[in-house]
């Protein structure tokens, strides 16, 4: 569904130019749903405008849905659907209207795009506001309209900038149930960009993580977890002046790596912390060092992030 090979971006103002996607290599099968994950300034929406024909790459190759992304730009976008962080809804027309002119550009007739756009009111759980102005709609509301609008051309390949960015739980919450079922009911294959990790790592089949243009981890959440960030655990010590002693002892543990301390407590990352955290405790108690806590935590995709640049994506975003 999608193929990109080599694809780059420079953007150049003045004088000065900037590498915003250094080489994106990349294939989504249909039916995927792929959560694009990076800090800020990463390059995930010049990334998505590329793939969406809307912006031409300074080099390399993409086809999507089929199409090449340079040379058969209006055949791309004719094929998908695309909701970018704005949205696609003005403040002066009916949402109804909206969603008939939509169609209207994808070449439908006002009738079939009359009742297509009723049918998506309904599946985005907006019925009966045909009538209604975009500005009485809550944020999680405009969002759903949104989802409606990308949805108008009945798109096998649905992009979505940031579709639950600025929203509160319930309604982030109910846009996922509204993208899943999607995919649930029509096959709907979807791309989409989150600054919300857990949402990535519960809802994502794929994550592909971008940052400084460059891909730089892919796979299942479960996967780049085990692989790139190890376990947990944190130990407070009932004395902090043992901390250097017992970090000496933790570097000695199985996949020991990333030893941090703070006051008492000491951190390190495990490659399995339920073999690892009594190996560790036994060890200490031999060395007569006093713990008041012990526990292991399972990694987040913040720690694959970390693990892979020393960096997280939510100190990038502070
Ligand atoms: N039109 C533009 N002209 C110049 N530089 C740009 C332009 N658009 C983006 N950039 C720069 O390209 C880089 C990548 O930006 P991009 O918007 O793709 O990142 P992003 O990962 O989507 O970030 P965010 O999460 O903040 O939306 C950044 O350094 C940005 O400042």
């Amino acid at each position: 569904m999608i193929h990109a090979r080599g694809l780059t971006k420079t953007y150049t103002l003045k004088k000065t130019s900037v590498d915003a996607v250094r080489g994106v290599d990349l294939d989504v099968e249909p039916g995927q749903l792929v959560a694009f994950l990076g800090p800020n300034g990463a390059g995930k929406s010049t990334c998505l405008r590329m793939l969406t024909g809307l912006l031409p790459p300074t080099s390399g190759t993409a086809r999507v849905a089929g199409h090449d992304v340079t040379t058969e730009a209006a055949a791309v976008r004719a094929r998908i659907g695309y909701i970018g962080q704005k949205g696609g809804a003005g403040e002066a027309f009916r949402i109804g209207d909206e969603l008939v002119t939509q169609g209207r550009c994808y070449g439908m007739t006002r009738r079939a795009a009359r009742s297509r756009a009723e049918e998506l009111l309904t599946v985005v759980g907006l019925d009966g506001m045909f009538a209604r102005k975009p500005s009485t709609l809550s944020g999680g509301q405009r969002r759903r309209l949104d989802i409606a609008l990308g949805l108008m051309n009945r798109p096998p390949l649905l992009f979505l900038d940031e579709p639950s960015t600025g929203l509160d739980p319930a309604s982030r919450a109910d846009i996922w149930s509204h993208i899943l079922r999607l995919r649930a009911d029509h096959g709907t294959t979807l791309f989409l960009t989150t600054h919300y990790l857990e949402e990535a790592d519960a809802m994502a089949e794929r994550v592909v993580v971008i940052d400084q243009g460059r891909i730089i981890a892919d796979g299942t959440a479960r996967r780049l977890k085990a692989d790139l960030a190890g376990d947990r655990l944190t130990v407070t010590l009932h004395d902090p002046a043992d901390v250097p002693r017992a970090a000496e002892i933790a570097a000695g543990l199985p996949g020991a790596a990333g030893l941090a301390s703070d006051g008492p407590r000491l951190t390190l990352r495990v490659a399995a912390a339920d073999r690892a955290l009594p190996e560790f405790v036994r060890a200490l108690d031999a060395a007569g060092l006093k713990i008041d806590t012990a526990e292991s935590s399972r990694p987040t995709l913040d720690d694959v992030f970390l693990a892979l640049t020393g960096r997280t994506i939510q100190d990038e975003e502070a």
